[in-house]
Protein backbone atom coordinates (compact mmCIF):
# COMPACT_ATOMS: atom_id res chain seq x y z
CA UNK A 1 0.00 0.00 0.00
CA UNK A 2 2.06 3.24 -1.37
CA UNK A 3 0.73 6.41 -0.54
CA UNK A 4 0.03 8.90 -3.77
CA UNK A 5 -1.72 11.93 -1.59
CA UNK A 6 -2.82 12.51 1.69
CA UNK A 7 -4.89 9.30 3.03
CA UNK A 8 -4.80 7.86 -0.69
CA UNK A 9 -3.12 4.65 -1.04
CA UNK A 10 -2.90 2.67 -4.09
CA UNK A 11 -3.72 -0.95 -3.71
CA UNK A 12 -3.54 -2.11 -6.97
CA UNK A 13 -1.57 -5.01 -8.86
CA UNK A 14 1.31 -5.00 -10.98
CA UNK A 15 1.25 -7.59 -13.46
CA UNK A 16 4.36 -8.56 -14.99
CA UNK A 17 3.21 -11.31 -17.50
CA UNK A 18 3.31 -10.98 -21.34
CA UNK A 19 -1.02 -10.05 -20.84
CA UNK A 20 -3.03 -11.22 -23.90
CA UNK A 21 -5.36 -7.70 -24.04
CA UNK A 22 -7.36 -6.30 -27.36
CA UNK A 23 -6.08 -9.20 -29.55
CA UNK A 24 -2.56 -7.89 -28.31
CA UNK A 25 -0.16 -9.25 -26.30
CA UNK A 26 1.23 -6.26 -24.07
CA UNK A 27 5.07 -7.00 -23.92
CA UNK A 28 6.05 -4.87 -21.23
CA UNK A 29 2.86 -5.89 -19.32
CA UNK A 30 0.36 -3.87 -17.05
CA UNK A 31 -0.95 -3.09 -13.94
CA UNK A 32 -4.33 -2.62 -12.48
CA UNK A 33 -4.33 0.49 -10.38
CA UNK A 34 -6.85 0.33 -7.57
CA UNK A 35 -7.29 3.41 -4.99
CA UNK A 36 -8.12 3.15 -1.13
CA UNK A 37 -9.31 6.61 0.20
CA UNK A 38 -9.50 6.59 3.99
CA UNK A 39 -12.27 9.39 5.16
CA UNK A 40 -14.94 8.65 7.44
CA UNK A 41 -16.41 6.75 4.99
CA UNK A 42 -13.68 4.69 3.18
CA UNK A 43 -13.91 4.33 -0.88
CA UNK A 44 -11.81 2.26 -3.00
CA UNK A 45 -11.85 3.73 -6.87
CA UNK A 46 -11.56 0.51 -9.19
CA UNK A 47 -10.22 -3.01 -8.50
CA UNK A 48 -8.20 -5.15 -10.47
CA UNK A 49 -8.03 -7.92 -13.12
CA UNK A 50 -10.32 -10.92 -12.52
CA UNK A 51 -7.83 -13.32 -12.34
CA UNK A 52 -6.50 -11.09 -9.03
CA UNK A 53 -9.54 -10.58 -7.96
CA UNK A 54 -9.26 -12.79 -4.51
CA UNK A 55 -5.25 -11.82 -3.78
CA UNK A 56 -6.79 -8.31 -4.30
CA UNK A 57 -9.51 -9.26 -1.59
CA UNK A 58 -7.10 -10.58 0.79
CA UNK A 59 -4.56 -8.08 0.19
CA UNK A 60 -7.51 -5.24 0.93
CA UNK A 61 -8.51 -6.99 4.05
CA UNK A 62 -5.36 -6.56 5.53
CA UNK A 63 -5.07 -2.95 5.15
CA UNK A 64 -9.00 -1.88 6.12
CA UNK A 65 -11.86 -3.52 7.78
CA UNK A 66 -14.01 -4.76 4.76
CA UNK A 67 -17.15 -3.59 6.59
CA UNK A 68 -15.92 -0.41 7.06
CA UNK A 69 -15.20 0.25 3.23
CA UNK A 70 -18.69 2.17 2.43
CA UNK A 71 -17.95 2.76 -1.55
CA UNK A 72 -16.65 0.84 -4.24
CA UNK A 73 -16.07 3.10 -7.05
CA UNK A 74 -16.63 1.50 -10.60
CA UNK A 75 -15.00 3.75 -13.26
CA UNK A 76 -15.41 1.66 -16.03
CA UNK A 77 -16.94 -1.98 -16.05
CA UNK A 78 -13.83 -3.83 -18.54
CA UNK A 79 -13.06 -6.81 -15.76
CA UNK A 80 -9.74 -5.69 -15.77
CA UNK A 81 -10.91 -2.75 -13.73
CA UNK A 82 -13.53 -4.12 -12.26
CA UNK A 83 -12.87 -7.94 -11.66
CA UNK A 84 -12.56 -8.32 -7.86
CA UNK A 85 -16.02 -6.66 -7.47
CA UNK A 86 -18.07 -10.15 -7.12
CA UNK A 87 -15.38 -11.55 -4.74
CA UNK A 88 -15.14 -8.22 -2.94
CA UNK A 89 -18.57 -7.11 -2.42
CA UNK A 90 -19.73 -10.07 -0.53
CA UNK A 91 -17.02 -9.73 1.72
CA UNK A 92 -18.04 -5.66 2.34
CA UNK A 93 -21.33 -5.84 3.29
CA UNK A 94 -21.95 -2.06 4.18
CA UNK A 95 -19.96 -0.80 0.93
CA UNK A 96 -22.33 0.57 -2.12
CA UNK A 97 -21.15 0.47 -5.78
CA UNK A 98 -20.78 3.68 -7.41
CA UNK A 99 -21.31 4.19 -10.83
CA UNK A 100 -23.32 4.87 -14.12
CA UNK A 101 -26.38 3.82 -14.93
CA UNK A 102 -25.08 2.50 -17.81
CA UNK A 103 -22.65 0.66 -16.12
CA UNK A 104 -25.64 -0.94 -13.40
CA UNK A 105 -26.84 -3.71 -15.82
CA UNK A 106 -22.89 -4.73 -16.83
CA UNK A 107 -22.31 -5.16 -13.10
CA UNK A 108 -25.34 -6.65 -12.05
CA UNK A 109 -24.71 -9.40 -15.11
CA UNK A 110 -21.39 -10.22 -14.83
CA UNK A 111 -20.93 -9.98 -10.95
CA UNK A 112 -24.21 -10.96 -9.88
CA UNK A 113 -24.80 -7.85 -7.49
CA UNK A 114 -28.46 -6.98 -6.15
CA UNK A 115 -30.15 -3.94 -7.51
CA UNK A 116 -29.71 -2.42 -3.92
CA UNK A 117 -25.97 -2.07 -3.51
CA UNK A 118 -25.68 0.41 -6.58
CA UNK A 119 -25.58 4.22 -6.24
CA UNK A 120 -25.95 5.96 -9.84
CA UNK A 121 -24.44 9.29 -10.39
CA UNK A 122 -24.01 11.10 -13.13
CA UNK A 123 -22.24 14.11 -14.34
CA UNK A 124 -21.53 16.63 -11.38
CA UNK A 125 -22.91 14.53 -8.37
CA UNK A 126 -21.05 14.75 -5.77
CA UNK A 127 -20.12 12.41 -2.54
CA UNK A 128 -19.11 13.74 1.08
CA UNK A 129 -16.47 11.07 2.37
CA UNK A 130 -16.47 13.11 5.73
CA UNK A 131 -13.68 15.57 5.68
CA UNK A 132 -13.05 15.56 1.55
CA UNK A 133 -15.75 14.89 -1.43
CA UNK A 134 -15.58 13.07 -4.69
CA UNK A 135 -17.44 14.32 -7.38
CA UNK A 136 -17.94 12.31 -11.12
CA UNK A 137 -18.28 13.28 -14.59
CA UNK A 138 -19.53 11.22 -17.33
CA UNK A 139 -16.58 10.36 -20.08
CA UNK A 140 -19.12 7.93 -22.50
CA UNK A 141 -16.97 5.71 -25.10
CA UNK A 142 -13.48 6.33 -23.32
CA UNK A 143 -13.19 3.89 -23.56
CA UNK A 144 -16.65 2.00 -23.24
CA UNK A 145 -20.17 3.92 -22.96
CA UNK A 146 -20.46 3.44 -19.21
CA UNK A 147 -17.51 5.58 -18.20
CA UNK A 148 -16.98 8.35 -16.26
CA UNK A 149 -13.86 9.95 -13.89
CA UNK A 150 -13.82 10.44 -10.27
CA UNK A 151 -12.41 13.62 -9.09
CA UNK A 152 -11.07 13.98 -5.38
CA UNK A 153 -11.91 17.61 -4.87
CA UNK A 154 -9.07 18.46 -1.55
CA UNK A 155 -6.41 16.53 -3.10
CA UNK A 156 -7.20 17.48 -6.82
CA UNK A 157 -6.72 14.10 -8.07
CA UNK A 158 -7.88 13.10 -10.82
CA UNK A 159 -9.13 9.65 -11.57
CA UNK A 160 -9.33 8.03 -14.73
CA UNK A 161 -9.17 4.45 -15.38
CA UNK A 162 -8.34 4.16 -18.82
CA UNK A 163 -8.01 7.66 -20.23
CA UNK A 164 -4.08 8.67 -19.67
CA UNK A 165 -2.88 5.12 -18.87
CA UNK A 166 -0.19 3.18 -19.88
CA UNK A 167 0.91 -0.35 -20.37
CA UNK A 168 3.78 -1.43 -18.46
CA UNK A 169 4.53 -3.00 -15.39
CA UNK A 170 6.87 -1.27 -13.23
CA UNK A 171 7.03 -2.88 -9.73
CA UNK A 172 9.63 -0.40 -8.50
CA UNK A 173 7.98 2.90 -10.20
CA UNK A 174 3.97 4.15 -9.70
CA UNK A 175 4.42 8.17 -10.04
CA UNK A 176 6.44 9.77 -13.11
CA UNK A 177 8.17 12.48 -11.01
CA UNK A 178 9.90 8.98 -9.56
CA UNK A 179 10.95 8.12 -12.67
CA UNK A 180 15.01 9.15 -14.03
CA UNK A 181 13.33 10.28 -17.10
CA UNK A 182 9.72 10.69 -17.69
CA UNK A 183 10.65 11.40 -20.83
CA UNK A 184 11.03 7.56 -21.70
CA UNK A 185 7.48 6.84 -20.92
CA UNK A 186 5.73 9.08 -23.48
CA UNK A 187 5.91 5.95 -26.64
CA UNK A 188 4.13 3.66 -24.24
CA UNK A 189 1.89 7.05 -23.72
CA UNK A 190 1.28 7.53 -27.19
CA UNK A 191 1.20 3.66 -28.31
CA UNK A 192 -1.42 3.35 -25.67
CA UNK A 193 -3.31 6.30 -26.61
CA UNK A 194 -3.11 5.41 -30.35
CA UNK A 195 -4.97 1.38 -29.55
CA UNK A 196 -7.18 2.07 -27.20
CA UNK A 197 -7.91 6.37 -26.93
CA UNK A 198 -7.96 6.69 -31.06
CA UNK A 199 -11.28 4.28 -31.75
CA UNK A 200 -12.97 6.90 -29.73
CA UNK A 201 -11.16 10.16 -30.43
CA UNK A 202 -14.60 12.27 -31.23
CA UNK A 203 -15.24 11.32 -27.65
CA UNK A 204 -11.84 13.05 -26.34
CA UNK A 205 -12.70 16.32 -26.71
CA UNK A 206 -15.14 16.83 -24.81
CA UNK A 207 -13.51 15.15 -22.15
CA UNK A 208 -10.97 17.41 -22.41
CA UNK A 209 -13.28 20.03 -21.12
CA UNK A 210 -13.89 17.94 -18.25
CA UNK A 211 -10.33 17.87 -17.06
CA UNK A 212 -9.09 21.61 -17.87
CA UNK A 213 -12.46 22.51 -15.71
CA UNK A 214 -10.73 20.90 -13.01
CA UNK A 215 -7.83 22.39 -11.31
CA UNK A 216 -5.79 19.17 -10.77
CA UNK A 217 -2.45 18.15 -8.80
CA UNK A 218 -2.19 14.58 -9.98
CA UNK A 219 -4.22 12.00 -12.36
CA UNK A 220 -4.14 9.05 -10.70
CA UNK A 221 -4.82 5.90 -14.10
CA UNK A 222 -5.44 2.86 -13.84
CA UNK A 223 -3.00 1.19 -15.87
CA UNK A 224 0.90 1.78 -15.42
CA UNK A 225 1.90 5.19 -14.18
CA UNK A 226 0.33 8.12 -12.28
CA UNK A 227 0.93 11.58 -13.40
CA UNK A 228 1.90 14.06 -10.93
CA UNK A 229 4.21 16.17 -13.01
CA UNK A 230 3.66 18.47 -16.70
CA UNK A 231 0.40 17.31 -16.92
CA UNK A 232 -0.09 19.70 -19.46
CA UNK A 233 2.30 17.80 -21.58
CA UNK A 234 -0.40 14.52 -21.64
CA UNK A 235 -3.57 16.43 -21.35
CA UNK A 236 -1.99 18.50 -24.40
CA UNK A 237 -1.61 15.28 -26.37
CA UNK A 238 -4.56 14.23 -26.19
CA UNK A 239 -6.15 17.19 -27.25
CA UNK A 240 -3.87 17.47 -30.08
CA UNK A 241 -4.45 13.99 -31.42
CA UNK A 242 -7.91 14.45 -31.19
CA UNK A 243 -7.75 17.44 -33.56
CA UNK A 244 -5.80 16.13 -36.28
CA UNK A 245 -7.63 15.23 -38.86
CA UNK A 246 -8.62 16.01 -42.88
CA UNK A 247 -10.62 19.13 -42.97
CA UNK A 248 -12.84 20.09 -46.13
CA UNK A 249 -13.48 16.30 -46.70
CA UNK A 250 -17.00 16.09 -49.37
CA UNK A 251 -19.44 13.20 -48.94
CA UNK A 252 -21.43 11.89 -51.56
CA UNK A 253 -25.19 10.26 -50.84
CA UNK A 254 -26.69 8.68 -53.83
CA UNK A 255 -29.71 6.94 -53.58
CA UNK A 256 -33.18 5.58 -55.05
CA UNK A 257 -36.35 5.70 -53.46
CA UNK A 258 -39.80 4.10 -54.41
CA UNK A 259 -41.86 6.11 -51.77
CA UNK A 260 -39.77 8.18 -49.68
CA UNK A 261 -38.03 6.60 -47.25
CA UNK A 262 -34.86 6.08 -48.54
CA UNK A 263 -35.23 9.48 -49.62
CA UNK A 264 -35.49 10.71 -45.62
CA UNK A 265 -32.83 8.09 -45.05
CA UNK A 266 -30.57 10.48 -47.61
CA UNK A 267 -31.85 13.78 -45.78
CA UNK A 268 -31.16 12.63 -42.23
CA UNK A 269 -27.69 10.93 -43.13
CA UNK A 270 -26.81 14.49 -45.04
CA UNK A 271 -28.00 16.52 -42.16
CA UNK A 272 -25.91 14.76 -39.72
CA UNK A 273 -22.88 14.55 -41.46
CA UNK A 274 -23.39 18.42 -42.87
CA UNK A 275 -23.43 19.33 -38.80
CA UNK A 276 -20.38 17.26 -38.45
CA UNK A 277 -18.97 19.77 -41.03
CA UNK A 278 -18.45 17.46 -44.08
CA UNK A 279 -19.47 19.18 -47.13
CA UNK A 280 -22.57 16.75 -48.78
CA UNK A 281 -23.97 16.36 -51.56
CA UNK A 282 -26.74 14.00 -52.01
CA UNK A 283 -28.22 13.10 -55.86
CA UNK A 284 -31.44 11.21 -56.65
CA UNK A 285 -29.94 8.59 -59.66
CA UNK A 286 -32.99 8.46 -61.10
CA UNK A 287 -32.66 11.84 -62.14
CA UNK A 288 -29.12 12.37 -62.45
CA UNK A 289 -26.82 11.79 -65.54
CA UNK A 290 -24.83 8.36 -64.73
CA UNK A 291 -21.20 10.13 -66.28
CA UNK A 292 -21.92 12.66 -64.08
CA UNK A 293 -22.52 10.68 -61.42
CA UNK A 294 -19.76 8.70 -61.74
CA UNK A 295 -16.92 12.10 -61.66
CA UNK A 296 -18.56 12.86 -58.26
CA UNK A 297 -18.01 9.66 -57.05
CA UNK A 298 -14.38 10.00 -57.86
CA UNK A 299 -13.68 13.32 -56.24
CA UNK A 300 -16.03 12.26 -52.93
CA UNK A 301 -13.89 11.34 -50.18
CA UNK A 302 -16.47 8.76 -49.39
CA UNK A 303 -19.74 7.56 -51.06
CA UNK A 304 -22.76 6.35 -49.33
CA UNK A 305 -25.24 4.49 -51.48
CA UNK A 306 -28.89 3.82 -50.83
CA UNK A 307 -31.66 2.02 -52.44
CA UNK A 308 -34.71 0.22 -50.87
CA UNK A 309 -35.63 -3.28 -51.54
CA UNK A 310 -38.25 -4.19 -54.42
CA UNK A 311 -38.76 -7.54 -54.59
CA UNK A 312 -35.36 -8.62 -52.92
CA UNK A 313 -33.81 -6.34 -55.23
CA UNK A 314 -32.76 -2.66 -55.66
CA UNK A 315 -35.96 -0.49 -56.66
CA UNK A 316 -34.35 2.25 -58.64
CA UNK A 317 -31.28 2.36 -61.69
CA UNK A 318 -28.57 2.71 -58.88
CA UNK A 319 -27.18 -0.75 -59.89
CA UNK A 320 -26.22 0.98 -63.63
CA UNK A 321 -23.88 2.99 -61.16
CA UNK A 322 -22.67 0.46 -59.13
CA UNK A 323 -22.06 -1.92 -62.14
CA UNK A 324 -19.44 0.63 -63.04
CA UNK A 325 -17.57 1.37 -60.07
CA UNK A 326 -14.69 -1.78 -60.71
CA UNK A 327 -14.00 0.68 -63.91
CA UNK A 328 -13.46 3.78 -61.51
CA UNK A 329 -10.39 4.47 -59.17
CA UNK A 330 -12.19 4.09 -55.92
CA UNK A 331 -9.91 0.95 -54.46
CA UNK A 332 -9.72 2.03 -50.42
CA UNK A 333 -12.21 4.96 -50.60
CA UNK A 334 -14.53 4.65 -48.00
CA UNK A 335 -17.91 3.80 -48.91
CA UNK A 336 -21.14 2.39 -47.07
CA UNK A 337 -24.60 1.19 -48.21
CA UNK A 338 -27.91 2.01 -46.85
CA UNK A 339 -31.63 1.46 -47.69
CA UNK A 340 -35.06 1.06 -46.04
CA UNK A 341 -36.65 -2.18 -46.39
CA UNK A 342 -40.17 -3.89 -45.26
CA UNK A 343 -39.22 -7.13 -44.08
CA UNK A 344 -35.90 -8.63 -45.51
CA UNK A 345 -33.96 -5.75 -47.06
CA UNK A 346 -31.66 -7.34 -49.73
CA UNK A 347 -31.28 -4.02 -51.63
CA UNK A 348 -27.98 -2.82 -49.08
CA UNK A 349 -26.84 -6.39 -49.18
CA UNK A 350 -26.24 -5.90 -52.71
CA UNK A 351 -24.76 -2.54 -52.82
CA UNK A 352 -22.37 -4.36 -50.31
CA UNK A 353 -21.50 -6.69 -52.03
CA UNK A 354 -20.50 -3.95 -55.31
CA UNK A 355 -18.41 -2.24 -52.86
CA UNK A 356 -16.07 -5.13 -52.04
CA UNK A 357 -15.90 -6.43 -55.11
CA UNK A 358 -14.42 -2.87 -56.37
CA UNK A 359 -12.00 -2.80 -53.61
CA UNK A 360 -14.18 0.15 -51.97
CA UNK A 361 -13.08 0.92 -47.89
CA UNK A 362 -17.39 -0.47 -47.74
CA UNK A 363 -17.48 -0.07 -43.53
CA UNK A 364 -19.45 -3.01 -42.24
CA UNK A 365 -20.92 -3.81 -38.80
CA UNK A 366 -17.86 -6.11 -37.60
CA UNK A 367 -15.06 -3.82 -38.34
CA UNK A 368 -16.73 -1.10 -36.22
CA UNK A 369 -17.04 -3.76 -33.23
CA UNK A 370 -13.55 -5.02 -33.55
CA UNK A 371 -11.97 -1.32 -33.85
CA UNK A 372 -14.20 0.37 -31.43
CA UNK A 373 -16.69 -2.27 -29.17
CA UNK A 374 -19.36 -0.15 -30.27
CA UNK A 375 -22.54 -2.61 -31.15
CA UNK A 376 -25.12 -0.12 -31.62
CA UNK A 377 -23.22 1.18 -35.15
CA UNK A 378 -25.01 -1.31 -38.15
CA UNK A 379 -23.38 -1.22 -41.65
CA UNK A 380 -25.03 -2.02 -44.52
CA UNK A 381 -27.51 0.60 -42.71
CA UNK A 382 -30.61 -0.76 -43.26
CA UNK A 383 -33.92 0.58 -41.07
CA UNK A 384 -37.73 -0.64 -41.50
CA UNK A 385 -39.60 1.57 -43.43
CA UNK A 386 -40.03 4.95 -41.85
CA UNK A 387 -36.53 6.63 -40.84
CA UNK A 388 -37.82 8.41 -38.52
CA UNK A 389 -38.34 5.39 -35.85
CA UNK A 390 -34.15 4.68 -36.07
CA UNK A 391 -33.15 7.91 -35.78
CA UNK A 392 -30.10 6.69 -33.30
CA UNK A 393 -29.22 4.30 -35.08
CA UNK A 394 -28.51 6.28 -38.74
CA UNK A 395 -27.28 8.88 -35.98
CA UNK A 396 -24.36 7.16 -34.74
CA UNK A 397 -23.95 5.53 -38.60
CA UNK A 398 -23.23 9.30 -39.71
CA UNK A 399 -20.63 9.64 -36.52
CA UNK A 400 -18.63 6.28 -37.78
CA UNK A 401 -18.82 7.18 -41.20
CA UNK A 402 -18.14 11.01 -40.66
CA UNK A 403 -14.81 9.59 -38.91
CA UNK A 404 -14.28 7.14 -41.42
CA UNK A 405 -13.57 9.77 -44.18
CA UNK A 406 -12.07 12.48 -41.65
CA UNK A 407 -8.96 10.17 -40.07
C1 LIG B 1 -43.66 -3.43 -54.83
C2 LIG B 1 -42.94 -3.52 -53.52
C3 LIG B 1 -42.12 -4.60 -53.26
C4 LIG B 1 -41.44 -4.69 -52.04
N1 LIG B 1 -40.62 -5.76 -51.81
C5 LIG B 1 -39.92 -5.83 -50.66
C6 LIG B 1 -39.05 -6.91 -50.41
O1 LIG B 1 -38.87 -7.81 -51.20
N2 LIG B 1 -38.38 -6.94 -49.21
C7 LIG B 1 -38.53 -5.96 -48.29
O2 LIG B 1 -37.88 -6.02 -47.26
N3 LIG B 1 -39.35 -4.92 -48.50
C8 LIG B 1 -40.04 -4.82 -49.66
N4 LIG B 1 -40.88 -3.77 -49.87
C9 LIG B 1 -41.04 -2.74 -48.82
C10 LIG B 1 -40.22 -1.49 -49.11
O3 LIG B 1 -38.85 -1.81 -49.24
C11 LIG B 1 -40.45 -0.48 -48.01
O4 LIG B 1 -41.78 -0.01 -48.11
C12 LIG B 1 -39.48 0.67 -48.02
O5 LIG B 1 -39.73 1.49 -46.90
C13 LIG B 1 -39.65 1.53 -49.27
O6 LIG B 1 -38.68 2.54 -49.22
P1 LIG B 1 -38.67 3.71 -50.33
O7 LIG B 1 -39.82 4.60 -50.01
O8 LIG B 1 -37.37 4.38 -50.13
O9 LIG B 1 -38.74 3.07 -51.64
C14 LIG B 1 -41.61 -3.68 -51.08
C15 LIG B 1 -42.45 -2.61 -51.33
C16 LIG B 1 -43.10 -2.52 -52.54
C17 LIG B 1 -44.00 -1.34 -52.78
Amino acid sequence: MKEIAKNIYWVGKVDDRKVPFHRLILEKGTSYNAYLIKDEKNALIDTVDLLFGREFVENLAEVLPLDTLSYVVINHTEPDHSGALGALIRKAPNAQVVCTAKAVPELMAMYKIEASRFLVVTTGDELSLGETTLSFHETPFLHTEETMVTYHKETQVLFTCDIFSTHVADEGVLKISELPDAETMLEDFKVYYKLIMDPHRRYILPMIDVVKNLPLTMIATSHGYVLDQDLEKYIGFYEESAHEGKNNVKALILFNSMSGNTKKMARILEGELTAQGIQVESVNTEKADKDEVLRKIQEADGVLFGSSTRYADLSGNLETILKELKELEVEGKVAAAFGSYGWSGEAAEVIQDYLLAAGMKALRSSDVIKSTGMDNVTFPLRVKFNPEDSLPMIKAASAVFADAIRY
